[in-house]
């Protein structure tokens, strides 16, 4: 076996290392390029085309490209084939020549598709939301609590409140989960919601998943608690209102509190501050409270395997996402049970929804 190197390293280990470091280096390009084929509007492009398109047709009808760049077309392509987002198919009228069509990834990119994820990938990618994982080694060694405050001299939740544009293009990624949750808690536990006289979405934002409880449940009093600048001028209906206040103040009487993707957000001192809040207002009405979470919950790691090993993966990057962005993270069962235990809760039960959510539902 062939050694190189002051160690006298395996050739084929060393090589199979270099790749890796090299894949590693690369990997942003992966989002980068999908966020490129995003802003060119391509997957609407090739949706609308109808059949596979070919990139002289894909050049031809890309509105604002500059034509001395067209030759690079089909590079952003390759690559974005390479990672599934693209396929090749033969043409109808000629199975000589090959165009691009949709997979399954890239219909979710689809702006009318109602499960687009193209907001949240335009959150992700934003440069005000990128910046910070640039500066997490700047983080460790100063005294910041978060690398976005090192990267914009603001906490997330204060920069969305300063500048609108960044606040509507939050919100409106939050809501777009809305619907797919919606259908799922209304489908797989609707149980949840039955027998409740009130509920306060805590951190409900501009209310698409309360607005949604409330014409399913026409007798049940819905609140959505979220910042000031968050529900200020929205509208509520007979039973939907809107207040603006500080989930670590207070929040609002009701037989149950809902929080979706808040706990995420916060350390576990804060997310404790919040289930006592949220346990305050459940004990001021009636004894049938509960406290209902939509969140993650961290697979172990005993229980990978090949196939869940990518979910695992997005876990893991969601968990650095948080660091990077607030002061939160995503909790193993372990951790969960731990801050219930923490704000004096007694009981709690999981039931896994979809992908990443997970129904959390704790008791007093
Ligand atoms: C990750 S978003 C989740 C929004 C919504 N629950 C959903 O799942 O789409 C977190 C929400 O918490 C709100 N929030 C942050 N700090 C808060 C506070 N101190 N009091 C109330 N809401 C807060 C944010 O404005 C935002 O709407
Ligand atoms: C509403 O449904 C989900 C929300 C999130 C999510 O994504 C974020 C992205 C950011 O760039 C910054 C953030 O602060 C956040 C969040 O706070 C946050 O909750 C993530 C999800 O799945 C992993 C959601 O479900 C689709």
């Amino acid at each position: 076996m062939d050694k190189v190197g002051d160690k006298g390293e395996n050739v084929n280990d060393l090589l199979e290392a270099h790749a890796h470091v090299w894949n590693h280096m690369f990997s942003f390009l992966r989002s980068m390029s999908l966020k490129c084929a995003i802003d060119l509007g391509i997957p609407e492009i090739i949706q609308n085309h109808g059949n596979p398109i070919t990139v002289p047709e894909l050049v031809a009808v890309l509105p604002t490209l500059n034509p001395a760049k067209a030759c690079h077309i089909s590079r952003l392509m390759r690559i974005l084939v390479h990672s599934g987002f693209f396929a090749h198919r033969k043409l109808h009228n000629d199975a000589q020549q090959v165009g691009y069509v949709l997979t399954n990834a890239s219909r979710l990119l689809l702006k009318n598709n109602p499960l687009s994820v193209t907001p949240f990938l335009k959150v992700i990618l934003d440069p005000i939301f990128m910046k910070p994982s640039q500066l997490m080694g700047t983080w460790f060694q100063n005294d910041d609590p978060t690398p976005f405050l090192t990267a914009n001299g603001q906490t997330m939740y204060g920069h969305c409140g300063l500048d609108p544009s960044v606040n509507s293009l939050f919100n409106e990624a939050m809501a777009s989960d809305a619907r797919l949750i919606t259908s799922l808690l209304m489908d797989k536990c609707k149980g949840a919601f039955e027998g409740l006289e009130s509920l306060v979405d805590v951190g409900g934002g501009t209310g698409t998943l309360a607005k949604a409880i409330a014409h399913a449940f026409p007798n049940l009093d819905c609140t959505v608690l979220d910042l000031p600048y968050v529900v200020h001028g929205l509208q509520g209906t007979h039973n939907l209102k809107y207040v603006g206040g500080n989930m670590f103040e207070s929040v609002p009487a009701a037989d149950a509190v809902i929080l979706k993707w808040i706990f995420h957000n916060w350390n576990d001192e804060e997310c404790v501050t919040i289930l006592k809040r949220c346990k305050e207002a459940i004990s001021k009405v009636g004894g049938k409270g509960k406290v209902i979470i939509v969140d993650m919950v961290v697979m172990d790691e005993e229980k990978l395997n090949d196939e869940n090993s990518k979910t695992f993966e997005t876990q893991l990057f969601m968990d650095i996402h948080m660091m990077a962005m607030l002061t939160g993270r995503e909790r193993r069962e372990q951790d969960w049970a731990n801050l219930f235990s923490a704000a004096a809760f007694t009981n709690y039960n999981i039931v896994p929804i979809l992908g990443l959510r997970s129904l959390i539902q704790v008791y007093p």
